[in-house]
């Protein structure tokens, strides 16, 4: 579980990204963190696991306060997949490997490479062990990148934006296995997410973020044409397709 308190930043005096921010996820959740472009959703995530320092505030993991921890703990604790993807020069199964790093003392141990199998048979990226990272596609690499956060086997998983370089068919299934995971693995997931209706389909919790606040925090109700008018300035309807909530512009 994951309990942020009171979560307050700024990266100079002169302008406050976030203010007060507050929301709990559970084990087996995934939160969808919303909000116009420039919002603070990045800058939030990053706040989670000490990328960035609030200025006040607490994040509490499993009871423990992350502040007070070393920072392999909290590599073992928390996984984070950044917009801005790794190119070094390692192939897929290393750079999956590499999600093992916390736990590594000298070697990889047998049961570092099962795991590292493991997750990339999951995301099925077996064709592609052997290719070098820099050599993938944009959407080939963002799945490279969340399997090696899922190597890490976290107990929070921090994604920002996991699905904005897949394709159609990628997108649901990577959400889909990630909301499966959590499941699972009784993992914790935030996820930063422009694209609504995947978020519906595939999250529990909505937290919007508005002129540095929480504007809304809940369940799929949350996520209704007011809200939407109100943080995007767009007019929408919500229909039922094929049983989804379906949110649809009224634009064009
Ligand atoms: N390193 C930085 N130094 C100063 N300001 C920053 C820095 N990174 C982000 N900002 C500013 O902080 C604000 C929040 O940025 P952030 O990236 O968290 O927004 P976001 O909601 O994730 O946006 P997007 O949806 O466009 O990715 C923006 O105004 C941005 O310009």
């Amino acid at each position: 579980m994951i309990n942020v308190q009171h979560l307050t930043f700024s990266y100079c005096k002169a302008f406050q990204v976030l203010k007060n921010i507050e929301f709990t996820a559970n084990v087996g959740q995934c939160v969808a963190i919303l909000g116009n472009n420039g919002a603070g959703k990045s800058t939030m995530v990053k706040c989670l696991n000490r990328i960035l320092e609030p200025q006040e505030g607490a994040v509490v993991v499993n009871g423990r306060d992350v502040s007070k921890l070393k920072r392999q703990t909290i590599a073992q604790d928390m996984a984070y997949v950044s917009q801005q993807n790794d190119s070094s020069k390692f192939t897929v199964y290393d750079s999956v490997l590499l999600g093992r790093k916390p736990y590594i003392k000298m070697n990889p141990t047998d049961e570092d490479h099962r795991i590292t199998k493991d997750i990339i048979d999951r995301m099925g990226l077996n064709s592609f062990t052997l290719r070098y990272i820099d050599e993938l596609s944009g959407g080939e690499l963002q799945k490279v990148m969340l399997a090696r956060a899922l190597a890490q086997q976290p107990k929070v998983l921090m994604l920002d934006e996991p699905t904005s370089n897949l394709d159609l068919k990628n997108q649901y299934e990577v959400m889909g296995i990630v909301h499966d995971i959590a499941i699972e693995d009784k993992l914790c997931v935030i996820i930063v997410i422009h694209d609504l209706n995947l978020a519906i389909r595939y999250c529990d919790r909505f937290l919007f973020i508005k002129n540095n606040h929480v504007y809304s925090l809940g369940g799929a109700e949350t996520v209704n044409c007011e809200a939407i008018r109100d943080v995007y300035g767009m007019d929408v309807t919500i229909e039922n397709i094929r049983g989804y909530r379906t949110v649809v512009p009224l634009c064009g």
